[in-house]
């Protein structure tokens, strides 16, 4: 039997796919490439909360440009991915490390969300891209291009840590060699599994052995009030370190 035509919505769907998969890969070359210049002012919120402003015209001398390097490029750039299933707290992390309170509620990510976070001896990017499913497919495009994979999991989620530990696979097995700090979030939660069980859960400890993979128990935004938690401190600083 001779094969059948893909269908016009099975082409348009397909097509659709691969332009928003470009278009969000050239935003990050544009928004991240190393080198470049960055022209505008970037906040917490790229593609939600606050948009980024374009130089007016008569504010843009492109002669300045050659002869004086803008302070920002002075130091190098580290960057560092944030991934994990929509919900399992990257949008916090990210606003809880910029000196933010956490928001009430999840708000999804639809698209990427950075901050830009300066230390001694250089500026570390955190990018968080969505979780929710259709954004899950372009994750691994981007993970060659960082320093460090922060993978974020819901250890009260325990339904859906199977999709976690899945999504999580396909990430290492993309990039041998990147470290990854995989953050097992909200243990204030009663639910919540304990680092032992996530370890083997989401098939950490032959990988652990094989490559740079760090478990690392957290409660980024917890529950009520009067709970003190190091875990990001923790979390920022191994990233420190991995960075260096
Ligand atoms: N109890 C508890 N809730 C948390 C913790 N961290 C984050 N949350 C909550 O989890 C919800 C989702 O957090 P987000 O940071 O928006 O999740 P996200 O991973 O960015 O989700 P997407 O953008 O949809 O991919 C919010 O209501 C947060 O307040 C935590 O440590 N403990
Ligand atoms: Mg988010």
């Amino acid at each position: 039997m001779a094969p059948r035509p893909l269908s016009p919505l099975v082409l348009a769907l397909g097509g659709a796919a691969a332009v928003l998969g470009s278009v969000l890969f050239i935003l990050w070359k544009t928004y991240f490439g190393r080198g470049r210049q960055r022209r505008w002012d970037r906040g917490e919120g790229w593609w939600g909360a606050e948009p980024a402003r374009f130089p007016e015209w008569d504010e843009w001398e492109p002669e300045d440009e050659e002869d004086e390097e803008p302070e920002l490029e002075e130091l190098e750039q580290r960057e560092v991915l944030v991934l994990g299933l929509d919900g399992s707290g990257k949008s916090t992390f990210l606003r809880v490390l910029s000196g933010k309170p956490p928001l009430e509620g999840h708000i999804p990510t639809w698209g990427f969300n950075s901050v830009r976070l300066p230390t001694k001896d250089f500026e570390v990017d955190l990018l968080e891209i969505g979780g929710s499913q259709n954004l899950r497919f372009y994750w691994k495009e981007f993970v060659s291009e960082v320093d460090v994979l922060v993978f974020m999991v819901d250890s009260a989620d325990r339904l859906r840590l199977p999709w976690a530990r899945q999504e999580l696979h396909k990430l290492l097995d993309k990039d041998p060699d990147l470290p990854v700090i995989v953050v097992a979030n909200k243990q204030d939660l009663g639910e919540a599994m304990s680092v032992v069980e996530l370890q083997q859960e989401l098939g950490l400890q032959a990988v652990a052995t094989q490559r740079e993979v760090f478990l690392l128990a957290a409660s980024i935004a917890p529950a009520g009030s009067g709970f003190e938690d190091p875990g990001t401190v923790h979390i920022w600083r191994l990233l420190l370190e991995l960075l260096s």
